[in-house]
């Protein structure tokens, strides 16, 4: 089985194995270990996994090849070193003069696996996600520009963004987080890190007592104030520096003074930390969160021809939907209000489908970074279930914009336009079955939803295999990878094709897959994923040796002789032992082809259940687009009624006004006397005048039968039930103002 990587690959795709808690489970994978091992440091690319002893259907052992495979003993740094996070790095920091290119880190694996583990760490140790921001942070420190004190910079960086999106700066955003009105907010999750700041008081002499309470809530110090700022940077040192450029205003607390003013109310009315609401939030410590493993030297490469600007988003994929993480949406008073975002193209992006109207925070530093990435992980959905106490019921985007410009020089006077290049991160929920995961209601609806969207994705991985497995033959044609089925490989793929925007050529993002498993875990859900998710695959059919032998002993029998046949080496027993290994070979053979026959009926079955729900949401679509037109019809027969009245009424009050001059001039050129209410004295009129009176008695019959008719038609509009009523002719015309021309 060939293990090097396709060419055609999207993702590189690593495993990565978890130690595991379980003491009385059999354990069904094996890592092969590499020939060269003992020379050098080369990574295991291969795992078998054998099926369970007391497996009832008769399964084959199968080998998977990946780009490298890291037992359990790996630690979190020598993941981050060895699947080519830090290239990706570089790649999206772009190389000298060059824009950057898009990257994309994922986790993929059963639920328990170790997903959120690899990605956002534990109490103890940072994840991949914290590692990149360190180092990210680290390097580009002296090319980073100042967002927060520099309208300027501000407004062209928020004028460049394609996305529709709302940037703040990281004290703005936090502030509107942790600020009293928001602090109801609920809180859905603690992150594994996250160490909330109430612990702060529980240390001796952390606390500074003398901080006073007023009845707004506002802080103010006495005795020891100098106390204050010093815990203020200690704990938050960047909101500290930032805060020292502000001006600052007693009337207007800032969120640090507040939350800790929040605390000391607490505290002097005796109430328990452990017993406060548990939708209550605060300042994550940034001093609490893990510091290891350390990354300070890890090198990367920065342009230092540019200037750059790092933005933050976050988001989250649940039941199909895209829910923005930083926006402060979820309340105590309407925690369903939570607004779906779209990933669609925008007007600044025709050619890329974004996430529109996201919130995106400038961070200035590597704390701002983890604090707005401690304070979005709170929103995600997580749920305990039977096989993990915090499972991500959601797929976690973490995205990291990383803006580039060249800076201004002695050559160059002014600064050249942003690009944008995003490292996204991604935590998936993990698949799992509902009897072991023992979901129910709402998490096991959560549980379908998620199972659906990797069903997709597991597609998509499989077609990539194929290509890739394909693109040795002769003629062979490169499939489309299906990534529109649903959000969440649209998310992961649309960027992985290179795309035109003008005449400027934007590269395929860069991809890692770390697949997590526990090689203790569950047997069928584990292989699942590794069939699709693995780079090559092999099957084989564990040896019967009892068929054999049994078949040997029982010719040995006939021929009375030895089983071995070693002290008779006739020519009958050679062509008998031939004969058994052919039919060995080919009974495997047949074993290999049934186990592959029945893989395939599984693939159709699900294709085919794919098939029905991609049906069943056509429908549900159609439904949706008739209701839409029918509404849209329903407001444009309104628009054009209302419209047809008001031309109506502006007509009739045309020929009123008409008529009226008739009048006038008629009583001017006749000597007519026009009484008030605008009846002509017939008494006045000589012959001429009077054969001039027949003619314009004639034309008032005509525009009489005019009037009467838009008369009709005026009733026929208002109600289709009067329309018979209307339709016998009246039998006398009044005029608007009331004037009957018989009388005339
Ligand atoms: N490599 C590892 N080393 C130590 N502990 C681990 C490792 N991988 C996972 N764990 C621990 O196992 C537990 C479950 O892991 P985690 O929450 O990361 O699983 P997951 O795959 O994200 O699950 P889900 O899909 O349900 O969210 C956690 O307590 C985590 O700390």
């Amino acid at each position: 089985m060939d293990s090097s990587k396709p060419t055609t690959s999207l993702f590189d795709v690593f495993l990565r194995l978890r130690p595991s808690s379980a003491v009385d489970k059999e354990r069904f994978l094996d890592v092969e270990q590499p020939e060269s091992t003992t020379t050098g440091s080369q990574a295991p690319t291969h795992i078998t996994i054998h099926p369970p002893v007391n497996d009832n259907r008769k399964r084959a052992v199968e080998k998977f090849a990946f780009t490298s495979v890291f037992e359990e003993h790996v630690g979190q740094r020598e993941i981050f070193e060895s699947t080519g996070i830090v290239p990706i790095v570089e790649g999206v920091l772009g190389g000298q003069g060059r824009e950057g290119r898009d990257g994309l880190v994922a986790t993929l694996g059963v639920t328990g696996s170790g997903k959120s583990h690899t990605i956002l760490g534990s109490k103890s140790q940072r994840g991949i996600t914290q590692l990149t921001l360190n180092v990210l942070f680290q390097h580009t420190a002296p090319y980073l520009v100042d967002a927060e004190t520099r309208p300027t910079i501000f407004q062209s960086l928020c004028s460049s963004d394609v996305s529709e999106a709302q940037i703040l700066s990281a004290a703005a955003y936090l502030d509107s987080i942790y600020s009293p009105g928001e602090a109801g907010r609920l809180s859905r999750a603690t992150t594994p890190a996250m160490v909330r700041e109430s612990t702060l008081y529980t240390l001796p002499g952390s606390y500074p007592t003398t901080i006073n309470t007023n009845m707004n809530g506002d802080s103010t110090s006495s005795g020891t104030a100098r106390s204050t700022p010093a815990v203020y940077e200690r704990l938050y040192p960047s909101l500290a520096k930032n805060q020292s450029r502000l001006p600052h205003s007693p009337s207007k607390p800032n969120v640090i003074t507040r939350s800790i003013a929040k605390l000391t109310s607490s505290f002097q009315q005796d109430v328990s930390f452990m017993s406060m609401q548990a939708s209550r939030r605060y300042m994550p410590r940034i001093s609490a969160l893990s510091q290891f493993p350390a990354v300070d030297d890890i090198g990367i490469e920065v342009d230092n021809s540019a200037e750059y600007a790092i933005v933050i988003s976050m988001y989250e994929v649940y039941n199909d939907r895209i829910f923005d993480l930083l926006t402060a949406s979820a309340t105590a008073k309407a925690p369903q209000k939570r607004r779906a975002l779209l990933f669609k193209s925008t007007e600044l992006s025709p050619d890329r489908k974004v996430v529109a109207g996201l919130r995106k925070v400038i961070c200035a530093n590597l704390e701002e970074a983890l604090l707005v990435l401690e304070t979005g992980l709170t929103e995600r959905r997580v749920a305990g279930t039977g096989s993990n106490t915090a499972s991500s019921r959601s797929h976690g985007f973490f995205c990291l914009d990383v803006k580039k410009r060249r800076r201004s020089s002695s050559h160059v006077a002014v600064p050249g336009p942003w690009s944008n290049s995003t490292l996204t991160i991604v935590d998936l929920a993990g698949s799992e079955r509902a009897r072991t995961a023992k979901t129910a209601g709402a998490t096991l609806a959560e549980a379908g939803k998620i199972n659906e969207s990797l069903m997709y994705l597991g597609q998509c991985m499989q077609m990539q295999s194929d290509n890739a497995r394909n693109s040795t033959l002769p003629g062979a044609v490169e499939r489309m990878v299906p990534f529109r089925q649903c959000k969440l490989t649209e998310l992961l793929f649309s960027n992985s094709l290179s795309t035109h925007h003008g005449a400027i050529h934007k590269a395929p993002q860069k991809s890692i897959m770390i697949v997590t498993a526990d090689p203790l875990g569950d047997f069928n859900a584990t292989s699942q994923i590794l069939r699709y998710s693995a780079l090559a695959r092999e099957v084989t059919v564990p040896r019967i040796p009892s068929v054999t032998a049994t078949i040997l002993a029982a010719s040995a029998a006939a021929h009375n002789k030895p089983a071995n046949g070693r002290n008779s080496p006739s020519a009958l027993q050679e062509d008998l032992d031939a004969a058994l290994a052919e039919i060995s070979r080919l009974r495997q053979e047949l074993e290999v082809t049934q186990v592959l026959l029945e893989e395939e009926t599984q693939r159709r079955i699900e294709a085919e259940s794919s098939w029905q729900v991609a049906e069943s949401r056509i429908e549900d679509v159609e439904a949706e687009i008739r209701e839409e037109v029918f509404a849209e019809m329903e407001d444009r027969l309104e628009m054009e009624k209302r419209r047809w009245r008001a031309a109506r009424h502006v007509e009739m009050d045309a020929q009123d006004e008409h008529l009226d001059r008739k009048l006038d001039l008629l009583s001017q050129q006749m000597g007519a006397e026009v009484y008030e209410d605008g009846m002509v004295g017939k008494e006045n009129l000589g012959t001429v005048a009077e054969e001039r009176f027949v003619e314009l008695e004639d034309e008032n019959t005509v525009l009489k039968e005019k009037l009467a008719n838009a008369e009709r038609e005026k009733e026929v509009m208002r109600s289709p039930s009067k329309k018979m009523r209307v339709l016998k002719p009246s039998r006398k015309w009044q005029g608007s103002a009331g004037v009957s021309l018989d009388d005339l």
